[in-house]
């Protein structure tokens, strides 16, 4: 869908982008991640061609992307930018018009939104007279109403409160399910964990890490296993640091050379196993773990 390719962008004398490649499949939801400043906003601003790569190319469905490509994509910015003195019907009408929709579409469009997030009653309303939930709302309408096939959503849940994010989660999941592509460039680790299909980390201009959640996750294992044994049959030696709670004895080992089924086949000798289970790094953990350790390079 989105084929990004040694894409390098400088301010004055600051490299924001340096080298990133970056290939978005369609109908997946792509988490963009990186520290504040690393670059992300700017890549996406180039995908919207808001600004101008210094070099490489953007391509969109195989082609490199052009001004026409606009209609294509809808992009939720993190500043968020409605008119406070417009009303709200109107201006969703007004972004509709700017992204190609005839005026008639739009009045079906818009209704279908203002009915499905539940919030016709305010249309008549100015958005300077909205909460920042409400606005969020209506801006993540004026984003998906021209039906995009590539949605660029930074921050999305910022301002919402968790029965409207919930609202929100849900309706990005059905434009996925629909086909629709999506860029997800949040700072909040579990929505990419709930939401996201592929993952980049972009730490000071460069891209470190892309893959599939499972591909990232599996390539940071620490092969470190969490065990619990109910009765003992044999003393636990005091170096794994046991804890006993609940009646149970908890502890963590690493497979140290042996495999999972060797590990466990030798859990069963010290009692009855209750629990074996390996640690997963979250992506928050992995995260941290490469942002730190791509700064110090
Ligand atoms: N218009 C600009 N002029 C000069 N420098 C800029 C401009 N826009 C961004 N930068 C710099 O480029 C770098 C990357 O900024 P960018 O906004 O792309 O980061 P980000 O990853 O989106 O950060 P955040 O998570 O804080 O939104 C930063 O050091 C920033 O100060």
């Amino acid at each position: 869908m989105l084929q990004i390719t040694q894409v390098n962008k400088s301010y004055e004398n600051h490299r924001a982008l340096t080298d990133v490649d970056l290939f978005v499949p369609k109908g997946v939801i792509f988490g963009l991640l990186g520290p504040n400043g690393a670059g992300k906003t700017t890549l996406i601003r180039i995908v919207n061609q808001i600004i101008e790569q210094d070099s490489g190319t953007v391509e969109l469905d195989g082609r490199t992307l052009s001004p026409n490509d606009i209609r294509k994509i809808g992009y939720l910015p993190e500043e968020r930018g409605l008119y406070k003195k417009m009303k709200v019907w109107d201006q969703l009408i007004y972004f509709s018009r700017l992204k190609g929709l005839s005026e008639n579409e739009a009045k079906v469009q818009i209704k279908n939104w203002l009915e499905k997030l539940d919030v016709v009653s305010w249309k008549d309303k100015k958005i300077e007279d909205l909460s920042k939930g409400m606005a969020q709302k209506i801006q993540f309408i004026a984003t998906v109403v021209h039906r995009p096939t590539l949605l660029i959503l930074d921050e999305p849940f910022s301002g919402f409160d968790p029965v409207n994010a919930e609202i929100i989660k849900n309706e990005i999941l059905e434009l996925k399910e629909k086909g629709t592509t999506v860029i997800l460039s949040t700072h909040r680790m579990e929505s990419v964990e709930l939401l996201c299909d592929h993952v980049a980390m972009i730490n000071r201009s460069r891209k470190i890490l892309d893959g599939t959640i499972r591909e990232v996750k599996r390539s940071f294992r620490p092969e470190v296993f969490k065990i619990s044994l109910n009765y003992l049959k044999r003393d636990i030696p005091m170096e794994w640091t046991p804890k006993f709670s609940d009646d149970v004895w908890k502890f963590t080992l690493p497979l140290a050379g042996k495999t999972p089924n060797q590990l466990l086949s030798e859990m069963m000798e010290f009692g009855e196993v209750l629990s074996f289970r390996e640690q997963i790094p979250s992506i928050e953990e992995i995260f941290i773990h490469q942002v730190q350790a791509s700064t110090h390079e």
